[in-house]
């Protein structure tokens, strides 16, 4: 399948070139060809457990790169971990942990390599607009365990969206979430999309893949298929786990 239009490597938020990613010594996905641009976002699908967790865990260090390379925003991923901010799927995490929203909002802006590590009150302005612009500003000081699981995950982008970073990784962000915090979510991408950052983000809802990405990235069988969503998703085989899902889509295409 023809790649979409292509974006200078140099120029590129993010980029895999036949990058094979797994744990320890064992790939996942080999040979894997990737290129999100600024201000693109890119959808990753798959099946359960075909890799899509591993590959953007792999971009911010927590999978590992076996072979090819793996650059953000023009540097080795490794040394590029400012460069771009990762949101885990909610349910990973430790909910008892005892710190506010506010708290988990503010670690967005934590840089290791900053003298002395203060918090600045720029860094508390800027955690604060984001706690607000996914409408939570009332939440602030609520302990991230008694939020709902789309509140955390709001808190989560918040969080990411204060690190102002180049480019966003998402895992599932629409996981079993209620309709406001999903619109949420979509309204954030967009604008973080608009003003220049790359994302990145898996997803198993293909409508909202579509909706939100102009590019996909299918993940079957240890490859990657990169190309427009809508031929992505039309090629998708019932094989591929996706059988009824695809085929709600394809009937609901304007023009269908
Ligand atoms: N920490 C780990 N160590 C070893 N293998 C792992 C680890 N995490 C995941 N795997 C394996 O890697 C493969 C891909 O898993 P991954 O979580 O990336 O899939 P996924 O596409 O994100 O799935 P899902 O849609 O269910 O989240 C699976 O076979 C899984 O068992």
């Amino acid at each position: 399948m023809a790649e979409p239009t292509r974006t200078p490597v140099a120029d590129a938020a993010l980029h895999l070139a036949q990058a094979d990613v797994g744990y320890r010594r064992r790939a996942v996905l080999t040979n894997v060809n990737l290129t999100v641009a600024p201000g693109q976002i890119v959808a990753l699908v798959g099946a359960n457990g075909a890799g899509k967790s591993t590959l953007i865990k792999a971009v911010v260090g927590l999978a590992d790169i076996l072979a090819g390379t793996i650059t953000v925003a023009g540097r080795a991923a490794r040394h590029a971990r400012g460069a771009a901010a990762y949101v885990p799927q909610v349910d990973t995490l430790d909910a008892d942990f005892p710190v506010t929203a506010a708290d988990v909002v503010l670690m967005g802006r934590y840089q290791p390599t900053r003298w002395l590590r203060q918090i600045r009150p720029t860094d508390r302005a800027v955690a604060a607009d984001a706690l607000e612009r996914v409408g939570l500003a009332d939440r602030a000081r609520t302990r991230f365990g008694l939020l709902s699981g789309g509140q955390r995950q709001r808190v989560l982008l918040a969080r990411a969206i204060a690190a102002q970073a180049r480019l966003m990784l998402m895992d599932e962000p629409f996981n079993g979430l209620d309709v406001t915090s999903q619109d949420v979510i979509v309204t954030q991408l967009r604008d973080l999309a608009a003003t220049g950052t790359a994302v990145l983000l898996s997803t198993h809802d293909l409508r909202l893949a579509r909706d939100l990405a102009d590019t996909a990235c299918l993940i079957h069988g240890g490859r990657a298929v990169t190309g427009p969503t809508e031929q992505i998703l039309a090629e998708l085989p019932s094989t591929y786990g996706y059988g009824s899902q695809a085929a709600d889509l394809h009937a609901a295409r304007p023009g269908r």
